[in-house]
């Protein structure tokens, strides 16, 4: 399914991100929770607007570690949703600890099993500063690669892909969602656009074999495809892992600039996102209004 109707979005304003490239994720789900939440509460000092977690951050990464760290969300878009009747003691922390910060929350991504099913999918869940589950993303595009002699990695042995778009309105932006893998998809990332997002955010993990090469290219080329900031959140590289994050996590302004990066170890880092450079990109180089829809046909309409 594809977002199909489009509403105005709120005009992008200046705000703080925060992006926690979060380190020490071990085997003890809840080690990682607690830390995550020490990490949050931290970020929050220097009051950012928004903070994000990496991909998985609950768990170790691995196809065999999703089902077994799997926790049931329940949540079903545009319905409230009860935390205090919610199963997973993630969503519960992250909820507390956006409500205590008042500040918005991308809580990374957890292995998450299906209400209604078995299938296991890799979910970013979203929070106000109210604390209240506002959104979530279900990684759509599942990270199913084979470099012979570098990595082979194969999310679909345990996991389901998600099936929606999705993208969430703050007082200060738009903001399009995704996950990791999904940013090899531009199509993914201009139908956002399209549907106003200013600013997409996708908690990921590269690694050392395309971590190199595509993680800062990716990120470039969709903020300069689509004319609006793009951002990744990485865990923190450990290479006493089976899997070793390429971390970098960064932000990238509308003209491909890497407004700031971080290197492979627990850092938290943060960025002012200034709305001028979003409007003179779009003024100065007009391809919003220039697209040839004689010639090729517009893929980011609904289907
Ligand atoms: O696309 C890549 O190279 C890495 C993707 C990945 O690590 C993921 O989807 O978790």
């Amino acid at each position: 399914m594809v977002m199909s109707k489009f509403t105005q979005p709120p005009s992008l304003k200046p705000f703080k991100l925060a992006l926690i490239q979060l380190g020490n994720i071990s085997a003890t789900k809840s080690d990682n929770i607690k830390h995550a939440r020490e990490m949050i509460l931290k970020a929050a000092f220097a009051k950012p607007d928004l903070i994000v977690l990496p991909e998985c951050f609950n768990s170790p990464y691995g196809h065999v570690h999703f089902p077994v760290y799997a926790e049931k969300i329940a949540f079903k878009p545009g319905e409230p949703y009860d935390i205090g009747k919610s199963e997973s003691e993630s969503v519960k922390m992250l909820s507390s600890a956006a409500k205590e910060c008042s500040t918005w929350l991308i809580g990374g991504s957890i292995p998450e099993r299906d209400a209604n099913s078995d299938n296991v999918y890799n979910t970013c869940t979203v929070y106000n500063p109210q604390g209240e589950l506002i959104a979530y993303h279900r990684k759509v595009h599942l990270f199913d690669i084979d470099i012979p002699g570098k990595i082979k990695f194969k999310e679909s042995e345990t996991l389901t892909g998600g099936t929606t778009l999705n993208f969430f309105d703050t007082d200060f932006a738009r903001i399009g969602l995704g996950i990791c893998y999904d940013i090899r998809f531009p199509e993914l990332a201009m139908i956002s656009a399209r549907q106003g997002c200013q600013i997409l955010i996708y908690p990921g993990a590269f690694n050392m074999t395309t971590g190199p090469l595509h993680w800062e290219l990716l990120q470039r080329g969709r903020a300069v495809d689509n004319q609006l900031f793009f951002s990744m959140c990485s865990p923190a590289r450990d290479t006493t892992a089976v899997y070793h994050a390429w971390g970098h996590s960064m932000v990238v302004d509308p003209m491909g600039k890497v407004l700031c990066k971080a290197e492979e170890g627990e850092q938290i880092i943060y960025t002012d996102i200034d709305p001028q450079v979003f409007e003179e990109a779009r003024a100065g180089i007009p391809i919003t209004k220039q697209r040839r829809f004689d010639v090729y046909p517009d893929v980011s309409v609904a289907n």
